[in-house]
């Protein structure tokens, strides 16, 4: 049994209510840090809700959600927030379109999203080349976000979300929109940073079996507003269990550490 301490997200019953709806019902879930962890389902189901409240900007209507050893509702959202790295498209979207790329890196800091709110200091700005090498977009630093293709700005967003040095990184979907061969990149350094960063807690939302790098282990199954299957990936990802996830017959194969799911027809 893990202490407190060593978990990096601890729900109880947590459960989220908008215009009449559940759209998260009783939903325990204990994560350790450092652990990488896929949380899969199909559309509506639940994921994006529960990403809201992963990362300290939604509370829970019921239930209690530990983040951190940060009780949600008696603590600073804010200064809980700092801690947790947020990527994907409904950050893409916010970000002001005239800032540089540098800039909206820098804008991952306090979490804003335009430039006049940004103050970083020579660190940081290092630190934000640093990362926008590591994600290949260096060279682009001086561009203005609205300039780059959806590919780019995805890695730009991943940097963004590093740059405060977070405990736990939020990766909701970050391959939609991208091509082969831009999600197969973006894959590799997901497993990168997962292995370049062994105490970094690592969630990625996806819908698709193919996106899960390699180093993410655990499933945790969406259905529905609840969870459905929750452990480990090898296990998991079976024909039978991902179709129990999605409500659908569907044939998974293993190639490799990587995973592929078809429809039965
Ligand atoms: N504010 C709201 N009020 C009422 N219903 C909502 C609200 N926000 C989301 N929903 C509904 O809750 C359900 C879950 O939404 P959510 O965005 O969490 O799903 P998801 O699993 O992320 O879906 P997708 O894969 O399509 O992004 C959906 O049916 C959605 O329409």
């Amino acid at each position: 049994m893990n202490s407190m301490q060593d978990l990096a997200i601890d729900f109880r019953r947590v459960g989220v209510k908008a215009g009449g709806r559940d759209l998260l019902l009783d939903f325990d879930l204990s994560i350790d840090l450092g652990a990488r962890f896929v949380i899969l389902g199909p559309n509506g189901a639940g994921k994006t809700t529960l990403l809201t409240v992963l990362s300290g900007t939604v509370r829970p209507s019921s239930g209690q959600a530990v983040i951190l050893s940060e009780l949600l509702g008696r603590t600073d959202m804010r200064t809980l927030r700092r801690r947790i790295g947020l990527c994907g498209s409904s950050v893409i979207e916010r970000l002001n379109g005239a800032m540089t790329v540098l800039q909206c890196v820098l804008s991952g800091i306090d979490q804003v999203f335009s430039p006049w709110w940004i103050a970083s200091t020579a660190k940081d700005e290092a630190r934000a080349h640093e990362l926008l090498e590591l994600v290949g977009l260096d060279p682009l630093s001086g561009r203005n976000f609205s300039l780059l293709s959806m590919g780019e700005r995805q890695q730009v967003a991943i940097a963004r979300a590093l740059v405060s040095q977070p405990e736990i990184l939020l990766l909701d979907e970050p391959s939609a929109g991208l091509d082969l061969g831009a999600r197969e990149a973006l894959v590799n350094r997901i497993e990168r940073i997962a292995h370049n960063n062994p105490a970094l807690t690592i969630g990625l939302v996806t819908h698709h079996l193919e996106e899960i790098p390699p180093a993410f282990d655990r499933i945790i199954g969406i259905n529905s507003a609840r969870k459905v299957v929750d452990g480990n990936k090898n296990a998991l990802l079976t024909s039978s269990v991902v179709g129990e996830i999605f409500g659908i017959d569907v044939d998974v194969t293993r190639i490799g550490e990587r995973f592929v799911a078809f429809a039965r027809v």
